[in-house]
Protein backbone atom coordinates (compact mmCIF):
# COMPACT_ATOMS: atom_id res chain seq x y z
CA UNK A 1 0.00 0.00 0.00
CA UNK A 2 1.37 3.16 -0.81
CA UNK A 3 2.16 5.23 2.32
CA UNK A 4 0.04 8.55 2.73
CA UNK A 5 -1.08 11.34 5.24
CA UNK A 6 -3.53 13.84 5.74
CA UNK A 7 -2.72 18.05 5.36
CA UNK A 8 -5.52 20.25 5.63
CA UNK A 9 -9.57 20.00 4.85
CA UNK A 10 -10.93 20.91 1.34
CA UNK A 11 -14.18 20.49 2.62
CA UNK A 12 -16.72 20.26 5.34
CA UNK A 13 -20.20 19.38 6.47
CA UNK A 14 -20.12 20.94 9.58
CA UNK A 15 -23.56 19.50 11.35
CA UNK A 16 -26.30 20.07 7.95
CA UNK A 17 -29.48 20.00 8.16
CA UNK A 18 -32.14 20.78 6.20
CA UNK A 19 -35.85 20.52 6.38
CA UNK A 20 -38.85 21.74 3.78
CA UNK A 21 -41.86 23.04 5.45
CA UNK A 22 -41.54 21.02 8.53
CA UNK A 23 -40.41 17.74 7.03
CA UNK A 24 -36.80 16.59 8.06
CA UNK A 25 -34.80 15.99 4.88
CA UNK A 26 -31.36 15.63 6.01
CA UNK A 27 -30.05 15.97 9.65
CA UNK A 28 -27.26 16.79 11.49
CA UNK A 29 -25.00 15.82 8.73
CA UNK A 30 -20.81 16.25 9.90
CA UNK A 31 -17.77 14.91 7.29
CA UNK A 32 -14.64 16.10 6.49
CA UNK A 33 -12.53 16.02 3.15
CA UNK A 34 -9.08 16.14 4.16
CA UNK A 35 -6.29 16.67 1.44
CA UNK A 36 -4.31 13.67 1.31
CA UNK A 37 -0.84 13.67 0.11
CA UNK A 38 1.21 10.44 -1.36
CA UNK A 39 4.58 10.94 -1.15
CA UNK A 40 6.52 10.98 -5.09
CA UNK A 41 3.09 11.02 -6.04
CA UNK A 42 0.97 13.71 -7.63
CA UNK A 43 -2.33 12.86 -6.74
CA UNK A 44 -5.79 14.10 -5.81
CA UNK A 45 -8.57 11.59 -4.44
CA UNK A 46 -12.24 10.27 -4.98
CA UNK A 47 -14.32 10.67 -1.66
CA UNK A 48 -18.05 9.48 -2.39
CA UNK A 49 -21.29 9.59 -0.29
CA UNK A 50 -23.63 7.06 -0.90
CA UNK A 51 -27.37 6.91 -0.58
CA UNK A 52 -30.58 5.34 -1.23
CA UNK A 53 -32.97 6.91 -4.02
CA UNK A 54 -35.11 9.39 -2.86
CA UNK A 55 -32.92 10.01 0.73
CA UNK A 56 -31.90 13.22 0.04
CA UNK A 57 -28.44 13.11 -2.23
CA UNK A 58 -29.52 15.64 -4.82
CA UNK A 59 -30.59 17.74 -2.04
CA UNK A 60 -27.09 17.29 -0.09
CA UNK A 61 -25.39 18.12 -3.90
CA UNK A 62 -26.97 21.22 -3.68
CA UNK A 63 -25.97 22.41 -0.32
CA UNK A 64 -22.18 21.24 -1.04
CA UNK A 65 -22.21 23.57 -3.97
CA UNK A 66 -23.41 26.13 -2.31
CA UNK A 67 -26.54 26.47 -4.54
CA UNK A 68 -28.99 25.48 -1.63
CA UNK A 69 -28.57 27.03 2.14
CA UNK A 70 -28.94 24.81 4.69
CA UNK A 71 -31.72 24.91 7.38
CA UNK A 72 -28.97 24.24 9.81
CA UNK A 73 -25.15 23.81 9.90
CA UNK A 74 -22.25 25.04 7.22
CA UNK A 75 -20.04 23.81 4.69
CA UNK A 76 -16.63 25.32 3.98
CA UNK A 77 -14.26 24.93 1.38
CA UNK A 78 -10.72 24.96 -0.06
CA UNK A 79 -7.35 25.27 2.22
CA UNK A 80 -9.31 28.46 3.44
CA UNK A 81 -11.74 26.46 4.61
CA UNK A 82 -14.34 29.34 3.58
CA UNK A 83 -18.06 29.33 3.81
CA UNK A 84 -19.04 27.78 -0.07
CA UNK A 85 -20.47 29.78 -2.69
CA UNK A 86 -22.35 29.16 -6.03
CA UNK A 87 -19.29 28.50 -8.01
CA UNK A 88 -16.79 27.58 -5.38
CA UNK A 89 -17.42 23.84 -6.27
CA UNK A 90 -17.35 22.38 -9.58
CA UNK A 91 -20.61 20.81 -9.69
CA UNK A 92 -21.66 18.11 -12.52
CA UNK A 93 -25.34 17.56 -12.21
CA UNK A 94 -27.42 14.72 -13.20
CA UNK A 95 -29.14 17.59 -16.13
CA UNK A 96 -25.95 18.57 -17.58
CA UNK A 97 -25.94 22.70 -18.15
CA UNK A 98 -24.56 22.79 -21.53
CA UNK A 99 -25.79 26.01 -23.35
CA UNK A 100 -27.84 24.15 -26.48
CA UNK A 101 -27.31 27.04 -28.89
CA UNK A 102 -23.35 27.00 -28.60
CA UNK A 103 -21.17 24.09 -29.77
CA UNK A 104 -18.68 22.05 -27.87
CA UNK A 105 -15.97 24.19 -27.93
CA UNK A 106 -18.39 27.42 -27.29
CA UNK A 107 -19.04 26.18 -24.42
CA UNK A 108 -16.05 25.16 -22.51
CA UNK A 109 -14.25 28.20 -24.02
CA UNK A 110 -17.30 29.97 -21.73
CA UNK A 111 -16.30 28.00 -18.85
CA UNK A 112 -12.30 28.71 -19.17
CA UNK A 113 -13.18 32.51 -19.71
CA UNK A 114 -14.73 32.88 -15.84
CA UNK A 115 -11.59 31.34 -14.59
CA UNK A 116 -8.70 32.82 -17.22
CA UNK A 117 -8.73 36.45 -17.84
CA UNK A 118 -6.23 36.04 -20.15
CA UNK A 119 -8.22 35.43 -23.63
CA UNK A 120 -5.17 33.50 -25.04
CA UNK A 121 -4.98 31.14 -22.30
CA UNK A 122 -8.79 30.53 -22.12
CA UNK A 123 -8.17 29.23 -25.36
CA UNK A 124 -5.38 27.02 -24.82
CA UNK A 125 -7.51 25.43 -22.11
CA UNK A 126 -10.15 24.26 -23.83
CA UNK A 127 -7.63 23.33 -26.28
CA UNK A 128 -6.30 21.00 -23.68
CA UNK A 129 -9.09 19.87 -22.00
CA UNK A 130 -11.21 18.56 -25.18
CA UNK A 131 -7.38 17.11 -26.27
CA UNK A 132 -7.42 15.26 -22.84
CA UNK A 133 -10.93 13.70 -22.66
CA UNK A 134 -11.26 12.78 -26.58
CA UNK A 135 -13.63 15.71 -27.20
CA UNK A 136 -11.34 17.64 -30.29
CA UNK A 137 -13.33 15.84 -32.96
CA UNK A 138 -16.27 17.09 -31.60
CA UNK A 139 -15.82 20.23 -31.06
CA UNK A 140 -17.87 21.67 -33.56
CA UNK A 141 -21.00 19.70 -32.81
CA UNK A 142 -23.66 20.98 -30.77
CA UNK A 143 -24.66 19.29 -27.10
CA UNK A 144 -27.93 17.59 -28.46
CA UNK A 145 -25.31 16.04 -31.55
CA UNK A 146 -23.21 14.31 -28.51
CA UNK A 147 -23.66 10.52 -27.05
CA UNK A 148 -24.55 10.30 -23.26
CA UNK A 149 -20.41 9.79 -22.25
CA UNK A 150 -19.48 12.55 -24.63
CA UNK A 151 -21.75 14.87 -22.59
CA UNK A 152 -20.50 13.54 -19.50
CA UNK A 153 -16.91 14.33 -20.25
CA UNK A 154 -18.15 17.55 -22.02
CA UNK A 155 -19.59 18.64 -18.39
CA UNK A 156 -16.89 17.09 -16.64
CA UNK A 157 -14.38 19.08 -18.33
CA UNK A 158 -16.26 22.19 -18.29
CA UNK A 159 -16.55 22.19 -14.68
CA UNK A 160 -13.39 21.53 -14.36
CA UNK A 161 -12.38 24.16 -16.17
CA UNK A 162 -13.75 27.11 -14.11
CA UNK A 163 -13.42 25.74 -11.06
CA UNK A 164 -10.59 25.49 -8.53
CA UNK A 165 -9.70 21.48 -7.58
CA UNK A 166 -13.30 20.22 -5.94
CA UNK A 167 -15.37 18.60 -8.33
CA UNK A 168 -19.21 17.24 -7.54
CA UNK A 169 -20.83 14.63 -9.38
CA UNK A 170 -24.35 13.78 -8.64
CA UNK A 171 -24.95 10.39 -9.87
CA UNK A 172 -21.72 10.38 -12.35
CA UNK A 173 -22.86 6.33 -13.68
CA UNK A 174 -26.68 6.77 -13.68
CA UNK A 175 -28.00 5.34 -17.19
CA UNK A 176 -24.84 4.67 -18.61
CA UNK A 177 -23.59 1.29 -20.24
CA UNK A 178 -20.90 -0.81 -18.76
CA UNK A 179 -18.45 0.95 -21.56
CA UNK A 180 -19.80 3.88 -20.82
CA UNK A 181 -19.08 3.52 -17.04
CA UNK A 182 -15.77 2.36 -17.38
CA UNK A 183 -14.99 5.45 -19.43
CA UNK A 184 -16.01 7.69 -16.92
CA UNK A 185 -14.30 6.08 -13.94
CA UNK A 186 -11.15 6.50 -16.02
CA UNK A 187 -12.12 9.89 -16.59
CA UNK A 188 -13.06 10.89 -12.72
CA UNK A 189 -9.18 8.34 -11.93
CA UNK A 190 -7.24 10.95 -14.18
CA UNK A 191 -8.91 13.90 -12.78
CA UNK A 192 -7.34 12.75 -9.57
CA UNK A 193 -4.30 12.85 -11.28
CA UNK A 194 -4.11 15.88 -12.80
CA UNK A 195 -3.28 17.67 -9.83
CA UNK A 196 -2.59 16.91 -6.24
CA UNK A 197 -5.46 18.80 -4.93
CA UNK A 198 -7.54 18.01 -7.23
CA UNK A 199 -10.66 16.30 -5.08
CA UNK A 200 -13.71 14.27 -6.80
CA UNK A 201 -16.45 13.95 -5.02
CA UNK A 202 -19.57 11.55 -6.05
CA UNK A 203 -22.63 11.48 -4.81
CA UNK A 204 -24.46 8.20 -5.90
CA UNK A 205 -26.61 5.13 -5.14
CA UNK A 206 -24.27 2.67 -6.94
CA UNK A 207 -23.12 1.21 -4.03
CA UNK A 208 -20.33 -0.83 -5.63
CA UNK A 209 -19.28 1.65 -8.29
CA UNK A 210 -18.63 4.26 -5.73
CA UNK A 211 -16.93 2.06 -3.45
CA UNK A 212 -14.49 0.73 -5.84
CA UNK A 213 -13.50 4.17 -6.67
CA UNK A 214 -13.11 6.10 -3.42
CA UNK A 215 -10.25 6.67 -0.97
CA UNK A 216 -12.82 7.97 1.84
CA UNK A 217 -16.72 6.96 1.96
CA UNK A 218 -19.72 8.08 3.98
CA UNK A 219 -23.03 6.15 3.71
CA UNK A 220 -26.47 7.98 4.39
CA UNK A 221 -29.05 6.67 6.43
CA UNK A 222 -31.33 6.60 9.21
CA UNK A 223 -31.10 6.09 12.58
CA UNK A 224 -33.52 4.68 15.06
CA UNK A 225 -33.89 5.87 18.95
CA UNK A 226 -33.83 4.06 21.56
CA UNK A 227 -36.87 2.49 21.19
CA UNK A 228 -36.17 1.11 17.55
CA UNK A 229 -38.37 4.07 15.71
CA UNK A 230 -36.89 5.01 12.83
CA UNK A 231 -35.51 9.15 13.33
CA UNK A 232 -36.86 11.58 10.75
CA UNK A 233 -34.26 12.88 8.19
CA UNK A 234 -30.98 11.04 6.71
CA UNK A 235 -27.52 11.15 8.22
CA UNK A 236 -24.44 9.84 8.37
CA UNK A 237 -23.81 7.82 11.85
CA UNK A 238 -20.24 7.43 13.36
CA UNK A 239 -20.21 3.83 12.11
CA UNK A 240 -20.75 4.78 8.79
CA UNK A 241 -17.47 6.37 7.92
CA UNK A 242 -15.12 4.42 6.32
CA UNK A 243 -11.39 5.33 5.57
CA UNK A 244 -10.81 2.99 2.32
CA UNK A 245 -7.29 3.98 1.70
CA UNK A 246 -6.54 2.52 5.11
CA UNK A 247 -8.51 -0.67 4.56
CA UNK A 248 -6.08 -1.23 1.54
CA UNK A 249 -9.45 -1.00 -0.55
CA UNK A 250 -8.69 2.44 -2.22
CA UNK A 251 -9.02 1.85 -5.84
CA UNK A 252 -6.17 0.11 -7.99
CA UNK A 253 -6.44 -2.45 -10.75
CA UNK A 254 -9.07 -5.31 -10.25
CA UNK A 255 -9.99 -4.30 -7.08
CA UNK A 256 -13.43 -5.00 -7.28
CA UNK A 257 -12.58 -8.68 -7.93
CA UNK A 258 -11.02 -9.07 -4.77
CA UNK A 259 -12.23 -10.52 -2.09
CA UNK A 260 -11.92 -8.62 0.68
CA UNK A 261 -13.76 -6.02 -1.96
CA UNK A 262 -16.08 -8.33 -2.46
CA UNK A 263 -16.93 -8.87 1.55
CA UNK A 264 -16.57 -5.60 2.18
CA UNK A 265 -19.50 -4.44 -0.10
CA UNK A 266 -22.18 -7.38 1.22
CA UNK A 267 -20.89 -5.55 4.38
CA UNK A 268 -22.11 -2.11 3.04
CA UNK A 269 -25.22 -3.52 1.59
CA UNK A 270 -26.13 -5.31 4.74
CA UNK A 271 -25.54 -1.97 6.80
CA UNK A 272 -27.71 -0.05 4.04
CA UNK A 273 -30.81 -2.22 4.47
CA UNK A 274 -30.84 -2.24 8.34
CA UNK A 275 -30.46 1.36 7.68
CA UNK A 276 -33.89 1.98 5.88
N1 LIG B 1 -37.33 22.27 -2.97
C1 LIG B 1 -37.93 21.25 -2.33
N2 LIG B 1 -39.06 21.42 -1.63
C2 LIG B 1 -39.64 20.42 -0.96
N3 LIG B 1 -39.15 19.15 -0.94
C3 LIG B 1 -38.03 18.91 -1.64
C4 LIG B 1 -37.35 19.93 -2.37
N4 LIG B 1 -36.25 19.40 -2.97
C5 LIG B 1 -36.24 18.09 -2.61
N5 LIG B 1 -37.31 17.80 -1.82
C6 LIG B 1 -37.62 16.49 -1.23
O1 LIG B 1 -36.43 15.98 -0.61
C7 LIG B 1 -36.37 14.57 -0.74
C8 LIG B 1 -35.03 14.16 -1.29
O2 LIG B 1 -34.93 14.58 -2.64
P1 LIG B 1 -33.59 14.35 -3.50
O3 LIG B 1 -33.89 14.79 -4.90
O4 LIG B 1 -32.46 15.01 -2.82
O5 LIG B 1 -33.42 12.78 -3.41
P2 LIG B 1 -32.27 11.87 -4.06
O6 LIG B 1 -31.68 11.08 -2.96
O7 LIG B 1 -31.35 12.71 -4.87
O8 LIG B 1 -33.15 10.95 -4.99
P3 LIG B 1 -32.77 10.17 -6.37
O9 LIG B 1 -31.62 9.26 -6.05
O10 LIG B 1 -34.04 9.40 -6.63
O11 LIG B 1 -32.47 11.21 -7.38
C9 LIG B 1 -37.55 14.15 -1.61
O12 LIG B 1 -38.58 13.67 -0.77
C10 LIG B 1 -37.96 15.46 -2.28
O13 LIG B 1 -39.35 15.47 -2.54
Amino acid sequence: MTPYFYKFPVLTLDSVSMEFNGEIILRDISAQVLDVCRPGMEQGQVVGFYGRSGLGKSVLCRIMAGLMTPSRGTVLVGQEQEAVAPGAVGFVQQQYPLFNHRTLHDNLLLAAARKYADAAEARRQTDSYLERFQLTAHRRKYPAHLSGGQRQRAAIAQQLLCSDHLILLDEPFSGLDIAMMDEVKKIILEVTTMDELNTVVIVSHDIQTTTALCDRLWLLGYERDASGQLLPGATISPEHQYNLAEMGLAWHENVEAEPEFVRFVEHLKEEIRQSA
